[in-house]
């Protein structure tokens, strides 16, 4: 694939660079050699993507150029310099993801701009200044997930999103100079996150302003108008009502004591089914007795169930039964509740009548493992036992997504216990209690680096949000070694080990990444500050690599410690031995990084 580099040359002579450089861009070298800087490539073999973020880059894109890349699936120049006219980027029809955030790109773009990418996944055109309506062809693609517009100048009304969009998670079109009603289309959606503040005659029912009537028609009577619109409401209330209670009758004589999970929390097109649990088998024979007369009695899965006959439904592979086995009426009873949605998808609570509840982690594009050998993994990660490692108990298998039920950890995670609601849980967080997670966590990663020591990757995906806390605040690691079930390019987008330095600079990551993603850890928690490494728009948060190396190179250890325990005089020193592990995990150079088992060992040494 040598040949792949002569576009990137071109490309790179036609751009304009003011902090850093392109050398390791070299004519007749292969761009997938691992060295040529923010080259991405698929299975290391055909260029995938060009992250070049924040190197002062200005001048001319040809998109001409980048067509003789025919994989390239993302673009990636955020934080540059680049301005003008948005470039015709839709000649490239296989992009799944632009990302030109904090550019000074400007003008109008045309309506249809974005009407022939329709792979497009991700498109991140925020903090530039764009003017114009947003284009109509955006809100038409149906593959959608994330949209950024904010911080332009987009005028006019939002355009309809299209019906067959059903995967947009995220839409920011907040300051902006946007008018109007947000469309029902959008604001009765199911979108996870959405900000539409700072556009000052937008109105609707997220912003919850409510948009001002239309005036009524010229030559009628108003009290005429307002009369006949009184009688239409309480018609069309009464008829609301009707329909209401009989729907209500016709469920209830169906299935007398469901509460359905929706089915849109699990699966666009299925429903799951599951087993019993064998811990409350009696109380659930009941409930058993009761599906069979509902007609919806299909039977659980058994341990190795593939296809499971069920007609349309999946089945639910239980991994690990110690908690019980459960089953499909306990789910469709249980109460549902968002917990939030990640990198590799979304994850849901479900509390169920036996008092168990777990969380259901729908990750999308799971795809490089066939049934049975996504089957080994699974029934492999059931097995682990460890007090600071969480065991999967099931998971459901389809080609467009793949289900894994945990156990639902009551202090959620400690990104939340951390960052997020300071009030309650924060104070809890003592000396103590953040040394006990941190050895928790060091205990976990050694023994999954144990487990899956031949992996390229034993974790690859530690971060505080993928550290869950019991009760008493014992830490148990999860979503552990996924990398052998993901996509090359998902991996490489969607775990934080390949956020290390190492894949920046030559796209290898090895077990010392996870010794990088431990290290960051350990200094969110001793720091209280919340990395801006976590984010992909490096916006927001405490670039807190380059503050630990500053400080520790001028053995200022100290300001580094959060002010809610470093009055905690008696333990400065431990603190700050602590903080220098830290600061060794996150050596940019791997070799510079003891392996996992050493930083556990001197991690473990520190007593209160
Ligand atoms: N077993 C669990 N118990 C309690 N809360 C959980 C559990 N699993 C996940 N959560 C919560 O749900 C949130 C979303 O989890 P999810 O794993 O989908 O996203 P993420 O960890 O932010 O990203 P990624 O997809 O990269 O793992 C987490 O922040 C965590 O607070």
């Amino acid at each position: 694939h040598v040949s792949e580099s002569e576009p990137l040359m071109r490309f790179k002579t036609s751009v304009n660079i003011t902090k850093g450089d392109l050398n390791s861009w070299r004519t007749g070298t292969d761009p997938c050699n691992g060295k040529w800087f923010g080259i991405y490539c698929q299975r290391g073999q055909t260029v995938s993507g060009i992250h070049i973020t924040k190197l002062g880059l200005s001048g001319i894109i040809h998109v001409e150029d980048l067509k003789d890349l025919p994989n390239l699936r993302t673009i990636r120049l955020d934080n540059n310099l680049l301005s003008g006219p948005l470039p015709p980027f839709f000649k490239l029809h296989g992009l799944r993801s632009l990302l030109l955030s904090n550019n000074s790109f400007s003008g109008e773009i045309a309506a249809d701009f974005f009407k022939d990418m329709l792979q497009l996944k991700r498109v991140f055109l925020d903090h530039n200044d764009f003017t114009g309506k947003i284009p109509t062809s955006l809100m038409q693609l149906t593959g959608l997930e994330e949209l950024h517009l904010q911080g332009n100048q987009f005028s006019g009304e939002i355009p309809l999103l299209t019906d067959g969009n059903k995967n947009l998670k995220l839409l920011d079109l907040s300051n902006n100079n946007l008018e109007g009603e947000i469309p029902k289309s959008i604001a009765e959606r199911n979108i996870v996150k959405m900000n539409f503040q700072g556009n000052q005659k937008l109105c609707g029912q997220p912003l919850n302003i409510i948009c001002d009537d239309k005036p009524p028609a010229l030559g009628k009577n108003p009290n005429e108008v307002t009369g006949k619109a009184v009688f239409m409401v309480i018609l069309f209330l009464l008829i609301f009502l009707i329909l209401v209670a009989i729907i209500t009758r016709w469920k209830k004589k169906r299935q007398p004591e469901f509460r359905m999970l929706s089915k849109d929390h699990l699966s666009d097109t299925e429903s799951v089914e599951v087993r019993m649990p064998d811990s409350v088998k009696k109380p659930v024979e009941a409930s058993k007795k009761r599906s069979n007369a509902d007609g919806s009695s299909k039977k659980g899965s058994t341990h190795h169930g593939k296809s499971g006959g069920g007609g349309g439904m999946g089945d639910i592979i239980m991994v690990n039964s110690e908690k019980g086995s459960f089953g499909l009426p306990d789910l469709m009873k249980a109460a549902a509740e968002v917990l939030g949605n990640g990198s590799l998808g979304s994850a849901y609570k479900a509390v169920m009548a036996n008092g168990l509840s777990v969380v259901v982690k729908r990750i999308r594009d799971m795809n490089k493992l066939s049934r049975d050998a996504f089957d080994v993994e699974l029934q492999r990660f059931g097995k682990l036992r460890h007090p600071n490692v969480l065991t999967p108990l099931a998971y459901h298998y389809r080609r467009e997504e793949k289900l894994v039920v945990s156990e639902y950890m009551p202090k959620s995670s400690l990104l939340y216990v951390l960052h997020g609601d300071r009030g309650t849980f924060h104070s809890e967080l003592t000396w103590s209690t953040r040394l006990k997670i941190i050895q928790g966590v060091a205990l976990g990663m050694q023994f999954l680096h144990e487990e899956f020591a031949s992996y390229e990757l034993p974790h690859g995906n530690l971060k505080s949000s993928n550290v869950l806390l019991s009760e008493t605040y014992e830490p148990l690691v999860s979503d552990y070694a996924f990398l052998p079930l993901l996509q090359p390019d998902n991996a490489s987008q969607a775990l934080f080990a390949f956020k290390s330095p190492e894949f920046a600079q030559n796209q290898q990551v090895s077990p010392k990444s996870d010794v990088y993603c431990l290290g960051v850890i350990l200094l969110e928690i001793m720091t209280g500050k919340f990395p801006s490494q976590y984010l992909n728009n490096g916006k927001g948060g405490t670039d807190i690599i380059e503050w630990v190396q500053s400080s520790v190179a001028q053995h200022k250890e100290e300001e580094l410690i959060d002010p809610e325990i470093s009055s905690n005089t008696d333990s400065l020193q431990q603190m700050v031995e602590l903080l220098r592990i830290g600061a060794v995990c996150i050596a940019s150079n791997p070799d510079d990084r003891e392996n996992m088992k050493e930083i556990v060992t001197r991690i473990e040494r520190i007593t209160i």
